[in-house]
């Protein structure tokens, strides 16, 4: 049985706003699931609707087999980080997280204990007197997750916790969270829009568009095998070069490979480090760009039919602008009226 089961969930806003289009999702106990997509899609209401903070117009969503759907916020299993941490600042850190536990009724002593512990596990000891104002935003946001894993739930939600900390801080912050929740092996529902973010820390990637999930899969699956044009250029960076297929082979001017498929228009997905240059000076592809990045070389090409595409180059030394090439894709996902239709065996 699956820890968080999600069937069949819409949301509809008052204006009249599909915000979520029936989406179905398990998440297994322990697990960390991304809901990654661009602004608008979606990823925030169905965090909040696991959360309780909206109300789905229609499926269910059950936790432990319970269902959930129609209880309040704090009648449910679950704790949220929200973007902005939205702490008592005229209380301390400590009242801050004895919050809930007083509420519960808890007796002092294991409220100090547990304050205690959470403080320790998100890395401020020590912090407890300090008011939450005379805190760094990181630190802020530390509290934040203490206060969301004090009441020991059994899902945690965060919608985009570290959006407003800057990229250091926020990678920081992310290593930590992966840590904690692989420490409490507490299973964890997390949205972001940031694609790097996504990829380091979920187990799953949940890619959203228009209120639907378009795949959900493994990063590296996500990465590496994307079933629509979408998720293929939504994650990391991704060349798509058009082209018809005839008689078994993708023929482009500047590119031609064996697709054993219908004949007819095709779009092949090919991410740069798996574009390799080939016959400088003699096709008809044209370098723009050389760029040297140390560890390796990114070349910006112009194809003959104005297109434009990037290759991961190992050393960037036998290029340069101007030069003419040809493309050899050694892995690519092939697209047909949105379809994945073919790919080429791992080749990387
Ligand atoms: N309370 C509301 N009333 C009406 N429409 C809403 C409400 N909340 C969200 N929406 C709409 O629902 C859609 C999905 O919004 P949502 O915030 O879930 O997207 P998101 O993917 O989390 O976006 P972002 O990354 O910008 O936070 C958007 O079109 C949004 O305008």
């Amino acid at each position: 049985m699956s820890k968080l089961s999600i069937r069949g969930v819409s949301k509809v806003f008052a204006g009249g706003t599909t915000a979520v289009d029936n989406v179905s999702l398990d998440v297994a106990d322990g697990e960390l699931v991304c809901l990654l997509g661009p602004s608008g899609s979606g990823k925030s209401t169905l965090l909040r609707m696991v959360g309780g903070f909206e109300q789905p117009t229609s499926g269910t969503i059950a936790i432990d087999g319970q269902d959930v759907t129609r209880l309040p916020p704090e009648q449910r299993p679950t704790g949220m980080v929200f973007q902005s941490h939205a702490l008592w600042s005229h209380m301390n850190v400590f009242a801050n997280l004895a919050f809930g536990l007083k509420l519960r009724r808890r007796p002092a002593s294991e409220i100090r204990d547990r304050v205690e512990a959470v403080l320790e596990l998100v890395g401020l000891k020590g912090y407890g007197s300090r008011m939450t104002n005379e805190l760094s935003g990181g630190q802020q946001q530390r509290v934040a997750v203490a206060r969301s894993l004090i009441l020991e739930p059994k899902i945690l939600l965060l919608d985009e916790p570290f959006a407003s900390l800057d990229q250091h801080l926020r990678e920081r912050l992310r290593e930590e969270v992966r840590d904690i929740q692989l420490r409490l092996k507490i299973t964890t529902l997390f949205v972001t829009h940031g694609q790097d973010e996504a990829l380091s820390m979920a187990d799953r990637i949940v890619v959203m568009r228009n209120g639907g999930t378009e795949q959900a899969d493994r990063p590296d699956v996500i990465y590496r095998d994307p079933q629509t044009p979408f998720v293929a250029g939504f994650i990391g960076t991704m060349n798509f070069i058009e082209g018809r297929v005839e008689n078994g082979c993708f023929k482009h001017a500047d590119v031609t490979v064996d697709l054993p498929v219908d004949d007819g228009p095709i779009t092949l997905a090919v991410r740069p480090e798996a574009l390799d240059l080939v016959g400088q000076g003699t096709g008809q592809a044209i370098i723009h760009r050389v760029t040297d990045f140390g560890t390796h070389g990114l070349v910006d090409l112009h194809l003959s039919d104005g297109t434009r595409v990037k290759s991961m180059v190992r050393s960037p030394e036998p290029f340069s602008a101007g030069q003419t090439v040809s493309l050899s894709p050694r892995a690519f996902a092939a697209f047909r009226d949105n379809v994945k239709l073919y790919r080429t065996s791992d080749a990387h």
